[in-house]
């Protein structure tokens, strides 16, 4: 007997549901499994980065393992033959970015800012290394021109200032050169810690700093005389001359006042001069040399040196005094003066007007302060405020900070460079340059000033 109709179609039914319930689950099943097998290959993609970062770091651990240790005595013979492994004290955070408008010398943007934390790896306590440091006002910084791009370097240069006249990379400050060391005179406004806090730099941020030392004038800074003579470019400047005249009387004033009665004064030969072969002592005698020496030094400005000219040899024009009462002799006389070369006071480029358009002078007075709490404006980060900012893109600026390439072939071009967290535009016109924009930096760029 067959079963009624009615419970053949009940059973369909229920297996269709089934069946359609099965499926769902099927349905789902694959959906999880799909996630699974993505959160699965998501895992192994990060594992393998991670496993390629590990295998970087064991070769760079065999390579340094199987660098064969140095002795003491290889280490010492490197050491003589100059072959060291320089180990950055530490970088340079600054308010330059990017070489672009980073002044040449420090001493044409004394408002430029930066600081230098010491390495904790160089020393345990970093702030030892800098006890006493705080007496000074200035220092040397040792740097590397970590951003030259590639190491090349030509045995001649252009110097920007010399406007495409080539001399020797040793007569200059090119960053360009053999080891790509840089001298930078900074000076210490503070230190804080480990932290030395600088003004006056032009270095770009990311620097690494070899070594700091304290600058000291009676060591480091024999008075200077431009060598009028020694360039065929030169430019005598008025303002130069009178340096030097005054240099002159400065040393007099301090022979003359450092000379007591019993004082004895020796004047070597200077020449055919009328007290060539003075020698003569007491205190009278004292005052009437020393006039005569100064009107002589004035009339054949003795301290502009002429190699051509015998007369002025550095050891005929030296004059001797002698202080019994400190037993210590004063020198003073040419080879006690250092000579430059006359393009670097007189370059054959001229110093350029600064000038801001109203709308730039207003952007520019938005800006506040590094320890302002205005969230409001754009901040400066090293910067005092828009009165320093001047300073310091005035400075920039008339110093003509633009390549010789661009000074000569793209003139009309606006030049944009970085200050702190500014950015700013300007243009340059005949013996002037003007600044048009400044605006604050996007904050993508911002990681790169310190
Ligand atoms: C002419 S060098 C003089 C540096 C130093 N005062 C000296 O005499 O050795 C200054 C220029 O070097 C560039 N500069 C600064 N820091 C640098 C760095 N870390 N790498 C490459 N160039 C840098 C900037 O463009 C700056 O204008």
């Amino acid at each position: 007997m067959s079963p009624p109709i009615c419970s053949c179609s009940e059973k369909v039914r229920k297996l269709t549901q089934q069946a359609s319930v099965m499926r769902r689950e099927i349905k789902n099943l694959r959906q999880q499994m799909d996630g699974a097998i993505r959160a699965h290959r998501k895992q192994m993609s990060s594992l393998q980065s991670m496993l390629t970062d590990c295998m970087k770091h064991e070769d760079r651990l065999q390579s340094v393992r199987k660098r064969p240790a140095q002795s003491p005595s290889e280490i010492n013979q490197l050491l003589e033959q100059g072959r060291i492994q320089t180990v950055p004290i530490g970088y340079i955070s600054s308010c330059f970015a990017v070489k672009n408008g980073t002044p040449r010398q420090p001493t044409i943007c004394s408002s430029s800012r930066a600081i230098l934390k010491i390495e904790p790896s160089v020393f345990n306590n970093p702030e030892h290394s800098l006890v006493g440091l705080e007496q000074y006002s200035h220092i040397w910084i040792i740097f590397l021109f970590h951003k030259n791009g590639q190491m090349s370097y030509k045995a001649k240069v252009k110097p920007p200032r010399l406007n495409g006249q080539r001399v020797g990379v040793y007569s200059t400050r090119s960053p360009h050169r053999p080891n790509a060391l840089g001298l930078t005179l900074a000076k210490l406004e503070r230190i804080t810690g480990d932290t030395l806090h600088l003004s006056g730099v032009d270095i770009i941020a990311g620097t690494p700093v070899l070594d700091v030392k304290p600058y000291i004038p009676d060591y480091d800074s024999p008075k200077t005389r431009t060598d009028d003579t020694s360039s065929e470019h030169r430019q005598t400047s008025p303002d130069s001359q009178m340096l030097q005249v005054m240099d002159v009387d400065e040393e007099l004033n301090i022979l003359e006042t450092s000379f007591e009665p019993s004082s004895e004064l020796r004047v070597c030969p200077v020449g055919p001069s009328d007290f060539s072969q003075s020698e003569r002592s007491g205190s009278s005698d004292v005052t009437g040399i020393l006039a005569e020496v100064k009107s002589y030094l004035k009339q054949q400005q003795l301290f502009t040196k002429n190699p051509e000219d015998k007369q002025t040899d550095s050891t005929e024009c030296t004059l001797l005094a002698t202080n019994p009462l400190s037993s210590s002799t004063l020198k003073f006389g040419c080879e006690d003066y250092s000579t430059i070369a006359a393009w670097v006071r007189a370059p054959p480029i001229s110093n350029l007007d600064v000038r801001f358009t109203a709308n730039a002078e207003k952007e520019l007075k938005e800006f506040v302060p590094y320890n302002s709490t205005d969230s409001t404006r754009p901040k400066f980060q090293f910067l005092k405020g828009p009165d320093e900012a001047v300073a310091a893109i005035k400075g920039i600026l008339s110093a003509d900070p633009r390549s010789v390439y661009r000074r000569t072939r793209c003139q009309d071009r606006l030049f944009f460079f970085t200050l702190d967290t500014a950015d700013i535009t300007c243009w340059f016109g005949d013996g002037f340059a003007e600044v048009v924009r400044v605006k604050p930096m996007q904050s993508s760029e911002l990681t790169n000033v310190v």
